[in-house]
């Protein structure tokens, strides 16, 4: 499947931006940084657009989705925007009943455990991804040669939601149903393969220029777990738009001990959270360009400790063939905005470096 001829990849809009360059392998003149979590909640202006209004609403209106995933392109000058919508979205549209619950996240009206529960989920009609691709076409009209980022969650960290019912630290129902009845965990994996690779395929369809898979939980399973019964599944999600020729990046949080597994499952770019310095990263991924990794603690230590910490990751980023600066994990929603507007300031004021 060829990208649309007036898509920003396809029509030289996007092409040589820095974030596309260094997803590809290039280095250009100034690293590229943008910061996962930066649509909503530590922005004023976000707030203020809300003001209390429900979160999954928000996700499906594309005129305030849209301009959402703008507003920290405005305020703080990223290199990327990042789709605003969440992981659970692609099932909502399926038909499964998920409220977002404030200070808490995705919650089921019904856990989704047995072989029964997993038949019973439906199958996502492409038609209904339609605000999806409305609010990235918005997007895109605004963004210029600034390229939008599309985003789904992994297999396994969306499971977890729906076997769990709501978020859990350890997902012992998730990784118990994986162990006891692996014809149904493989049938629910594949159903959240294809509902996050649909979701994935509408963004970039509409315009987005590269992807990141989230495995937020990935980190809570043992190397021959993740290998044997998640892997798999995340390269089916990954599949859905591998031939549409945009970067795609995948992010895990904990994978210190999967590393050199992330790869294998399709990426052109594997995020690192903070707790593995990057030139580590590189070492044990040769050839691999890495994202990441600034602690997103130091957002909250003093200006010179934080610029400190900044240039030790731009030093360790050079160890890998291209790096994309992030934060090793989400913007915290206390964060303050000015201190993540100085990060990009402070990156793009460095050049490329070594
Ligand atoms: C696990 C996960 C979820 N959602 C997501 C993940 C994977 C990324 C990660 O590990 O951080 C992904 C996500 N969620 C959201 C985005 C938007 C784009 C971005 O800025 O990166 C992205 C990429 C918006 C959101 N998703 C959510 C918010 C907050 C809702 C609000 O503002 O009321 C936003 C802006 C809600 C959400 N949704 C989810 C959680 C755990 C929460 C937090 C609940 C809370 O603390 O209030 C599920």
């Amino acid at each position: 499947m060829p990208l649309p001829a007036d898509h920003p990849l396809a029509d030289g809009r996007t092409g040589s931006s820095a974030l596309i360059q260094a997803a590809r392998g290039a280095r250009p003149p100034v690293r590229p940084v943008w910061f996962m979590r930066q649509a909503g909640r530590s922005l004023p202006e976000y707030r203020e657009l809300r003001a209390g209004g429900d979160m999954l609403a928000a996700c499906l209106n594309p005129e305030m989705a849209a301009e959402i995933t703008l507003q920290p392109v405005r305020r703080h000058g990223v290199d990327a925007a990042v789709y605003f919508s969440d992981i659970v979205v692609p099932v909502l549209l399926a038909g499964v009943a998920v409220q977002i619950v404030p200070g808490r996240g995705p919650v089921f009206d019904e856990p989704v455990r047995s072989a029964a529960d997993v038949a019973r989920l439906p199958r996502l009609d492409p038609d209904a991804l339609a605000p999806i691709s409305d609010a990235v076409a918005r997007v895109v009209a605004e963004l210029g040669d600034t390229p939008l980022i599309g985003f789904g969650g992994a297999p396994y960290t969306l499971a977890s939601y729906l076997v769990e019912g709501g978020p859990s630290k350890e997902q012992l129902q998730t990784r118990a149903l994986m162990h006891s009845d692996p014809a149904t965990w493989a049938a629910l994996l594949d159903w959240c393969a294809d509902v996050t690779g649909a979701f994935l395929q509408a963004q970039v369809l509409a315009g987005a220029s590269a992807v990141q898979l989230f495995d937020s939980w990935a980190g809570s399973l043992s190397r021959s777990d993740y290998e044997r019964s998640v892997l798999p599944h995340s390269k089916r999600a990954l599949d859905a738009v591998a031939d549409l020729g945009i970067p795609r990046i995948h992010f895990g949080v904990g994978t210190a001990h999967l590393l050199d597994l992330l790869p294998t499952a399709g990426a052109d770019v594997i995020g690192i959270d903070w707790r593995v310095p990057l030139d580590e990263a590189a070492r044990r991924l040769p050839g691999v360009v890495l994202q990441g990794n600034i602690d997103p603690a130091l957002l909250f230590a003093p200006a010179e400790v934080l610029d400190r910490h900044v240039a030790d990751v731009l030093r360790r980023g050079d160890a890998a063939p291209a790096h994309i600066v992030n934060l090793g994990h989400g913007v915290p929603p206390d964060a303050d905005p000015g201190v993540l507007t100085h990060i990009v300031e402070f990156v793009h004021a460095q050049g490329l470096g070594g």
